[in-house]
């Protein structure tokens, strides 16, 4: 027989001798697979897991500023939807319901604590973003919680969220405040001011046109839209065409957002062109906040001057004045006429500056915390730096005089002073005495 015998005529009825070798080997290959198998897969979860919580979205102190607002938050639920009805409540005759973006924000926290002061129903939402130091933000939410006003932590660019925000809450009002602000900044980060400012606001706009009853909506435009403009003061009928910043192009763009919004679905809307507002809880990314602190720490600080020694002046506004014209805007502002995304007539549209009317030069608002603070001032002028200032501004109010009853008390020594005793209060405990 030739060894060619003893192979099968159909192969596949070939059967494999079970030796007690061969099964053990069998054995070895398959258990080794599987140790293999499972050390990839370990290997594959945990760059997923390591890529999930280094992405910017996930991780809240995100170096990527233009990502802050993407992350996720956690909203709904009964109790949730308790809390927002609650702190909307109204508690007084004729009150109003109002939702304030942006609560946790210099600005916020005042008008919210104003509101909720006089029995209004205040619900706030605000991202707590990474601008600036969020445990200010925390310290302002902490103080509203105490006034029982509830923050919604939340984007303005999350639909989802702020329809069932008025899903929960027939709001009247809409105190429209969360912004990404600063001038100089919209250079480092362009793509934030585009996000919140254009993209946000229209978010908004967008929930708050298919509302039914729609709001009337009170909202932060500033200053900065005057732009380049030389003739002073600055009034509502000038050319806002010149913006010297991305940041004032976004508020401009604001303004034509609110009237596209206002003749298409019938959105009452008034803009409020704020004029450097400062005041005790403030933003520590405005001159007169970080001079406070680093004139405290003994640095020199950066006084900026225009061509020719040119003073560089701003029509500081103390925040009660600014709190006051806000609640004003909302006291006045009509009714939205449309329903449902509908127009049903013309709406109100508005647009007024909120200034102090007297504007003072850095260089005196230098001196003014130097006698506060009882320090030596290191000054150091420079040049203005082309990155978004302009050199003065100075506010016509004669507008919102008439039609507000907008009236500032506070001048820029008095403002400081309030705002010198609160910072050494909340940052030294109040060690050092004010005058
Ligand atoms: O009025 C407004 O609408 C704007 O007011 C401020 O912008 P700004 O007036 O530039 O306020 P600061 O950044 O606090 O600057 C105040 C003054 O100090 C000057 N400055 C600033 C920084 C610095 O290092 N040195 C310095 O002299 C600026 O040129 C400016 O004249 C706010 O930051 C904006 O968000 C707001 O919209």
């Amino acid at each position: 027989m030739s060894h060619l015998d003893d192979i099968p005529s159909t192969p596949g009825k070939f059967k494999m001798e079970k030796s007690p070798f061969i099964h053990n080997r069998l054995r070895w290959h398959w258990q080794s697979s599987l140790a293999k198998l499972s050390f990839w897969s370990f290997i594959f979860l945990a760059v997923i897991l390591i890529f999930f919580f280094r992405s910017p979205s996930s991780n809240p102190n995100s170096q990527d500023p233009s990502r802050r607002s993407l992350r996720t938050y956690n909203w709904g639920g009964p109790a949730w939807e308790k809390r927002v009805r609650s702190s909307a409540r109204v508690r007084s005759q004729n009150g109003f319901s109002v939702l304030v973006t942006g609560a946790a924000g210099f600005v916020g926290t005042h008008v919210s604590a104003a509101l909720k002061k006089r029995g209004d129903g205040v619900l706030g939402l605000d991202n707590f973003n990474d601008y600036y130091d969020p445990s200010l933000k925390r310290a302002r939410q902490a103080l509203l919680e105490r006034s029982r006003v509830f923050i919604v932590e939340g984007d303005i660019n999350d639909s989802a969220l702020l329809r069932k925000l008025f899903e929960v809450v027939a709001f009247t009002h809409v105190m429209h405040l969360a912004a990404q602000a600063g001038v100089r900044y919209a250079m480092e980060n362009p793509g934030s001011y585009v996000h919140s400012n254009i993209a946000g606001f229209v978010s908004l706009l967008e929930v708050c046109k298919s509302a039914n009853p729609q709001p009337a909506i009170v909202w932060a435009s500033s200053s900065s839209v005057y732009g380049l403009n030389s003739k002073v003061p600055f009034s509502e009928s000038d050319r806002t065409d010149q913006p010297a910043s991305l940041y004032a192009a976004t508020k401009k763009a604001g303004e034509e957002i609110a009237h596209t919004y206002n003749h298409i679905y019938g959105l009452s809307l008034t803009g409020l062109r704020f004029f450097t507002v400062y005041g005790p809880w403030g933003r520590p990314d405005m001159a007169y906040f970080f001079f406070t602190r680093d004139i405290l720490k003994g640095k020199s600080i950066p006084i900026f001057e225009a061509a020719n020694h040119g003073t560089v002046a701003r029509d500081f506004t103390y925040i009660d004045d600014i709190v006051k014209g806000c609640l004003a805007a909302l006291d006045t502002a009509k009714k939205s006429t449309g329903s449902g995304g509908k127009k049903k007539g013309p709406a109100q549209l508005r647009v007024y500056n909120l200034g102090n009317t007297s504007p003072v030069p850095v260089s005196e608002l230098v001196r003014i915390l130097e006698r506060l603070l009882k320090i030596k001032v290191k000054r150091n002028i420079m040049k203005l730096p082309r990155n978004g200032d302009v050199q003065f501004t100075h506010a016509n109010i004669s507008l919102a005089q008439r039609e507000l009853g907008y009236k500032p008390t506070t001048d820029l020594q008095a403002g400081l002073k309030k705002f010198v005793r609160w910072y050494l209060r909340f940052y030294s405990d109040g060690k050092r005495a004010v005058e």
